[in-house]
């Protein structure tokens, strides 16, 4: 099974904010969704899952139009920040509203996570704290038979504990029946331990999708004194420079394996979110006050 985003653009009047994006997403994949505030994450998710439509491009599932198919989009669950959610049914009541939307509902998973996060499946969705609310919907999310679920920033307020929790019974799940899970999140580093695939989305464009590990093994920082710096990196592609203390860092990207590194520079990796950091650094500048 492929989905497929075909050149996807949005535009809200004069501003686009989605520009012609095209991915693949495949089953047996987590994919982290990486992009600065802004950046149209929310967005494409949106579109994927019907919620609002694309200016143009479309959306395809196994050679099927998404868009207004329920039969495609019963294979698509989007669990957001928007609370969709009646305000009074209890958390178990929810459960059985998304087996009838969707057909099933994974009750024994559900009471496994229910007993993990330590939540009361009598308690009113409305009655719930902000993290617990993300739980609820996060074990919606888990027990949909839905084969590509998307998360959009699901562990918004969620402690340290209840974070760990999650990634250990999404990849519990996602071991036992593989799906794919894409999830859009500012936690960089975390993400890296869970996610094989990395997309980059900056001002409404693919600026990068990897694995994870090219990622990882693409960046370095090559501190120095200036001139040498510049030398040295004269052909590399740089995503970012700084000087501090006299010393000149640039972040190099895809840095050429096997480089012979002057005496007085040092060349070390970037973690994902130096990475992520450097390179979208652009954005937003030219809004600078
Ligand atoms: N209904 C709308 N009308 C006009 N502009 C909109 C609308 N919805 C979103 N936008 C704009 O589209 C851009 C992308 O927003 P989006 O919510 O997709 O970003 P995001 O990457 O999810 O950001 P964040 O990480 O802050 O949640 C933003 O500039 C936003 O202001």
């Amino acid at each position: 099974m492929t989905l497929t985003i075909a050149q996807v653009s949005k535009q809200y009047r004069d501003v686009k904010v989605l520009d012609e994006i095209s991915l693949t997403f495949e089953i047996g994949h987590i994919y982290g969704l990486l992009g600065r505030n802004g950046a149209g994450k929310s967005t494409l998710l949106n579109i994927i899952n019907n919620r609002i439509f694309a200016t143009s491009g479309t959306v395809v599932l196994d050679g099927q139009k998404v868009s207004d198919n329920e039969k495609a989009l019963n294979h698509i669950f989007l669990m957001s920040e928007d609370n969709l959610y009646p305000d009074d049914l209890n958390i178990l009541k929810l459960f059985k509203l998304t087996e009838h939307f969707y057909g099933s509902f994974d009750y024994e998973f559900a009471a496994h996570l229910v007993r993990a996060f330590k939540i009361n499946t009598k308690t009113k969705f409305k009655k719930l704290s902000t993290g617990y609310r993300s739980i609820a919907k996060l074990i919606i999310a888990l027990c949909v038979p839905a084969d590509y679920i998307f998360l959009d920033e699901p562990v918004l307020g969620l402690d340290a504990s209840h974070r760990d929790v999650f990634y250990k019974y999404l990849l519990d799940t996602f071991m036992k029946r593989p799906r794919a899970f894409i999830i859009s999140t500012h936690l960089i580093e975390e993400i890296t331990t869970i996610a094989d695939e990395i997309v980059i989305i900056d001002q409404g464009a693919i600026m990068q999708s990897a694995t994870t590990e090219q990622i990882k093994r693409s960046g370095v920082r090559v501190v120095g004194p200036e001139a040498s710096v510049l030398a040295f990196t004269k052909e590399m592609t740089v995503m970012d420079q700084e000087t501090l203390g006299g010393l000149t860092t640039i972040y190099v990207q895809n840095y050429p394996k096997n480089s012979i590194v002057p005496e007085d520079l040092t060349v070390s990796p970037l973690t994902l979110q130096d990475y992520f950091i450097h390179m979208t650094s652009k954005a937003g500048e030219s809004n600078e006050i």
